[in-house]
């Protein structure tokens, strides 16, 4: 099955990798930098799992190729339209398009691009980061990528992509219940990436204090609330569960988005926080810790501008 995927870097490149060390035919699409860099020194992966250094067949958006059966993209938002662009020379009446971004909004995008039928959903659950020598390192146990039709039907398509993804080591989950998997992850990630930013601080030392873990509490609550507003598609009580994951994690975790931001790094607030305060306010729901949590983000972005 001939897979394009759409970035080379913490995730794109971890995932990509698990699957050419199965043996699955796998083409990154990157851009001139990135493919430079992975000519010169390879592609390497430094993890708990397993280290790879493989030498990938790349692609770049102005080079032939025939279309793909699936495209997995793995840039971040604020990349999307320009990524959106370029993957259509690749794309055909068959190909499935997987996005594995954090956040709900890059669907309808997506959709708009590429009609209802060509999009699959799909998120993933891994801690990866790209050092300054481009190289990928994956840190916690979890590597985890859930995969499934929006419309939670076993199609043919899915059972084939199920059998080429079967095997890879990383966790590759096929879901039956992919739209609310993905609103359960955005929730997650809205607060994870949120309450770590705003904080400075991995997971562990915040949520120690009885004043973090209520920081924690209210903003998983105001999600909750602001997603049930909006009619999503998501569990009652899925608050609670997700405060418990975020008590159980390791506590060393740290969200991609602080990450980014340690490195002066772009971050996705108005797909993740900024989409979800707009929507609250449509609705009417309160959402001050989400708004406290943005406002950091905006205050970083605008002196990152600033610096540049
Ligand atoms: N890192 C993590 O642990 C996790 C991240 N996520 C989510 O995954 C998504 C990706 O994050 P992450 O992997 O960290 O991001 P990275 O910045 O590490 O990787 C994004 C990659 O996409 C590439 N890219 C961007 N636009 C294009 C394009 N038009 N054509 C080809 N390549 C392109 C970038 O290339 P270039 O090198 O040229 O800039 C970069 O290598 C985000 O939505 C994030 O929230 C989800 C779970 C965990
Ligand atoms: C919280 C985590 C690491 C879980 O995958 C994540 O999605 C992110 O940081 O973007």
């Amino acid at each position: 099955m001939k897979m394009l995927m759409v970035g080379a870097g913490a995730i794109g490149g971890y995932f990509g990798a698990r699957l050419l060390e199965k043996g699955e035919d796998v083409t990154f699409l990157v851009r001139e930098g990135r493919k430079e860099k992975i000519e010169r020194q390879g592609l390497s992966v430094n993890s708990r799992h397993g280290d790879l250094h493989l030498q990938p067949a790349l692609l770049t958006k102005t080079m032939h190729a025939e279309p793909f059966e699936v495209i997995i993209l793995t840039t971040k938002a604020y990349q999307l339209e320009q990524a959106i662009e370029d993957i259509r020379p690749f794309v055909g009446e068959e190909t499935m398009i997987l996005p594995l971004l954090n956040g709900i909004a890059h669907i309808d995008q997506l959709v708009a691009a590429f009609g209802e039928e060509a999009v699959i959903g799909g998120l993933c659950f891994i801690e990866s980061t790209v050092d300054e020598d481009g190289e990928i390192v994956q840190t916690s146990p979890i590597h985890q990528l859930v995969y499934g039709e929006r419309s939670g039907e076993q199609t043919k398509r899915i059972e084939k992509l199920k059998s080429h993804f079967d095997g890879t080591i990383a966790d590759f989950v096929l879901s039956g219940n992919i739209n609310q998997d993905m609103w359960h992850k955005y929730m997650f990630i809205t607060a994870m990436s949120g309450i770590t930013s705003l904080m400075e601080s991995p997971l562990g030392p915040i949520r120690e204090l009885p004043s973090g873990q209520t920081a924690i509490k209210t903003l998983l609550e105001e999600l909750e609330a602001a997603m049930t507003a909006m009619e999503a598609p998501i569990k009652k009580g899925i608050a609670s569960i997700q405060l418990d994951k975020m008590n159980s994690m390791d506590a060393s975790m740290k969200s991609s988005m602080q990450r980014d931001m340690e490195k002066g790094q772009g971050i996705e607030a108005d797909h993740l926080q900024g989409y979800l305060i707009e929507k609250a306010h449509e609705a009417n729901v309160s959402v001050p810790v989400l708004e406290t949590v943005y406002t950091k983000l905006k205050l970083y972005e605008a002196n990152r501008n600033v610096a540049k």
